[in-house]
C-alpha cells in the first residue's frame, strides 16, 4: 500500500539543488514529498518560442520527479507503473477540476543514480493541498463549496470512464484562487469491460481511504479489481474530514486500527458514528458514500451527488429569494415606509424546493457536459457555415442528452440553465431563474467571444457565449447562453464591454 510498506526514501527533497535543469525548467525550491514521488516548484527556463509557460498565469510549476532507479526491483516497477499512468491519464485528460499536465521529460543524469532515468512531470502549481486547510477547521460555506469543486472533477472523471484510485485530501490541491483541482494520478483506471463499470489496478492505494471490499478483493494477474465506488467511499472519508478538522471516521491510533474498525462497520458490529461537527446535510452524504457494500454505494454516483449538493444550493438560493420577495412588503406606518416580514407559506416553498432541486440536475451536469456537435470544437461561432445561421439574431437550443432531445414535454429534468454573468463560474449562484429546453428558440443580441470557456462531454470548449433576451416579466432583460448550447451560429455583433451590459457586475476578474 502506498506510504506504508516500504516506500523509497525519506528526505528526498534536496535531491535535486535550486537552479538544477530539467528540460526547459528549473528547480526553484522543494514543495514535498510523497510516498513515491518528490514534488519541487519550479519555473520556465528555456526560449519559451509558442508553448506555454506559465500555467494559469501565476508563473510557475510544480516537477513531480519519480524516480525508478535505486530501488529494489519490486519497488521500481511499481514506481514505473504510477509514472506510466500520470503521464497516460495527463496526455489523455483536461479538466478545469484536475491538475494539468504540461509534458513529462526523462531525466539523464549518470552522476546522481538514483535520479537517472527519473520521470518527471511537469505540472500546474498548487498553492497548497486540502489536507494543509482542513486541520484549520473550515466554514460549512467554505466546505461546501470545496466538496462542490471535488465532486465536480471527481464526476467528470467517472463520465470519461476513469476512477481515481487515491482520493484524499493529499491529493485534492487548492489553486492560488481558492479553487480546487484533484491531483496524483498514479493509481487512476480506465474502466474497461463491456460495460466500463470496472479496471484493474496494481495493489496500492492509502489505507484510510480503501473501501472496506478492497482488503478482500482477489489480487489477479492485471492487478485488483477497481470500481467508481471505491472512490465514492474515499469522498466519504474526505467530508467528514473537511467538517472535523481532519478527523477521520473511523477511529484508531494507527491505520491497521483504523482499517479493523472499518471492517467492524462494514461487517455490522458497531454503527456509523459521524463527528457532530459534520453538518446535517454533509452528515447524510457522508453516510451514503459510506454505504458498506459496493452494491448499497453504487446507487450514489458523483453526478448524483454533485446534483444533491447543487440541488440543496439552488433551494437555499431559491428559499433566499422566495423569502426576500413574498415576506418583505412596505407598508404605511405613521407615515413612515415599514419593512415587515411575513412568515413564507410552506406549501410554496416546498414545491419551490423541489422545482429547483430537479432543475439542478441540468445545471449539476451542464457546466462541463454538452453534447455532439454543439460545441465550440468546430471553431468560433459565427465562422462556421452550420445550420440556421440568420441576419435576425435567432437561435436554438441544443440539449447534448439524447434523451432529452426526443421530449417535449418539458421535463424540468431536461431543462438548460442560462448565466447571469459569462465571465463568472458558470455554477448554480450565477444562473437566472428563467430556465429553457431544446429546440427552445430564443434571441441573440451580440456574441462574447471570451467569456468563462465551457467544456463539453467531448471535452470540446468554447469561451464563446450569446447574449439572449428573456421573456418580458423576468427580473432580468437580458442573460447568457454558452455558445457550445446551440447549434446556430446568428450573425450578430460583438458585445460592447461589459460596464455597457445592462444589470451586470463589474468584471470579477478586474
Ligand atoms: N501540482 C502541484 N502543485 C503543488 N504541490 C504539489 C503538486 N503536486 C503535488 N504537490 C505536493 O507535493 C507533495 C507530494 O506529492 P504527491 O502526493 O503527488 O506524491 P506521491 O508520492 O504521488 O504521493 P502518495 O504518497 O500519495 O503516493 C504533496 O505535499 C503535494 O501536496
Amino acid at each position: 500500500m502506498r506510504g506504508t510498506a516500504g516506500t523509497p526514501g525519506d528526505d528526498r527533497t534536496e535531491l535535486l539543488p535550486r537552479g538544477h535543469r530539467v528540460g526547459d525548467w528549473e528547480v526553484t525550491e522543494p514543495i514535498g514529498a510523497g510516498g513515491w514521488a518528490t514534488v519541487y516548484a519550479g519555473r520556465f527556463a528555456g526560449d519559451g518560442a509558442g508553448r506555454e509557460t506559465e500555467p494559469g498565469g501565476h508563473g510557475g510549476v510544480a516537477l513531480k520527479v519519480l524516480p525508478t532507479a535505486g530501488l529494489a526491483p519490486r519497488q521500481a516497477r511499481k514506481a514505473a507503473e504510477t509514472a506510466r499512468r500520470e503521464v497516460e491519464f495527463g496526455r489523455r485528460s483536461s479538466h478545469p477540476r484536475l491538475i494539468r499536465l504540461l509534458e513529462s521529460v526523462v531525466l539523464s543524469e549518470p552522476g546522481i543514480p538514483l535520479l537517472d532515468g527519473a520521470v518527471v512531470l511537469v505540472m500546474e502549481r498548487a498553492e497548497r493541498s486540502l489536507r494543509e486547510l482542513v486541520g484549520t477547521g473550515v466554514t460549512e460555506a467554505e466546505g461546501a463549496r470545496l466538496l462542490t469543486e471535488i465532486c465536480e472533477g471527481l464526476a467528470h472523471l467517472h463520465r470519461s470512464g476513469w476512477v481515481h484510485g487515491d482520493l484524499k485530501p493529499d491529493n485534492i490541491l487548492l489553486m492560488a484562487d481558492g479553487s480546487v483541482k484533484l491531483s496524483d494520478f498514479g493509481l487512476v483506471t480506465e474502466l474497461t469491460g463491456t460495460r466500463g463499470t470496472h479496471g484493474y489496478a496494481p495493489p496500492m492505494g492509502t489505507f484510510d481511504y480503501l473501501p472496506p471490499e478492497r482488503w478482500k478483493a482477489p489480487l489477479g494477474e492485471q492487478g485488483v479489481e477497481v470500481r467508481p465506488s471505491a472512490d465514492i467511499w474515499a469522498l466519504g472519508i474526505v467530508i467528514h474530514e473537511v467538517f472535523a478538522s481532519g478527523a477521520p471516521p473511523f477511529r484508531g491510533a494507527t491505520p491497521m486500527a483504523r482499517a479493523a474498525a472499518t471492517q467492524e462497520y462494514a461487517e455490522g458490529r458497531a454503527p456509523l458514528r459521524l463527528d457532530s461537527a459534520v453538518p446535517p446535510f454533509w452528515r447524510a452524504l457522508a453516510a451514503d458514500c459510506l454505504a458498506p457494500t459496493h452494491a448499497a454505494r453504487a446507487a450514489h454516483t458523483a453526478e448524483s451527488l454533485l446534483a444533491r449538493i447543487i440541488g440543496r444550493q439552488a433551494a437555499e438560493a431559491e428559499f433566499t429569494e422566495t423569502e426576500r420577495a413574498e415576506a418583505v412588503t412596505t407598508v404605511e406606518a405613521a407615515g413612515h415606509p415599514v419593512t415587515r416580514r411575513r412568515r413564507p407559506r410552506r406549501g410554496r416553498i416546498r414545491a419551490a424546493l423541489a422545482a429547483v432541486a430537479v432543475c439542478a440536475v441540468g445545471a449539476a451536469i451542464w457546466p462541463y457536459a454538452v453534447g455532439d456537435g454543439a460545441s465550440g470544437k468546430s471553431g468560433t461561432p459565427g465562422s462556421t457555415g452550420a445550420a440556421a445561421a440568420e441576419t435576425t439574431g435567432r437561435l436554438r437550443v441544443f440539449n447534448a442528452e439524447q434523451s432529452c432531445r426526443d421530449r417535449t414535454d418539458r421535463d424540468p429534468q431536461c431543462s438548460l440553465g442560462l448565466a447571469i454573468d459569462p465571465r463568472r463560474a458558470y455554477t448554480i449562484d450565477n444562473v437566472v431563474p428563467t430556465r429553457v429546453w431544446h429546440g427552445d428558440e430564443l434571441t441573440a443580441d451580440c456574441l462574447l467571444p471570451q467569456g468563462i470557456p465551457i467544456i463539453d462531454e467531448t471535452d470540446a470548449q468554447s469561451a464563446a457565449w450569446y447574449r439572449v433576451r428573456l421573456p418580458r416579466g423576468s427580473a432580468r432583460s437580458a442573460a447568457w447562453l454558452p455558445a457550445v448550447r446551440t447549434k446556430d451560429r446568428p450573425r450578430v455583433p460583438e458585445c460592447p464591454p461589459p460596464d455597457r451590459w445592462p444589470g451586470t457586475d463589474p468584471d470579477p476578474r478586474a
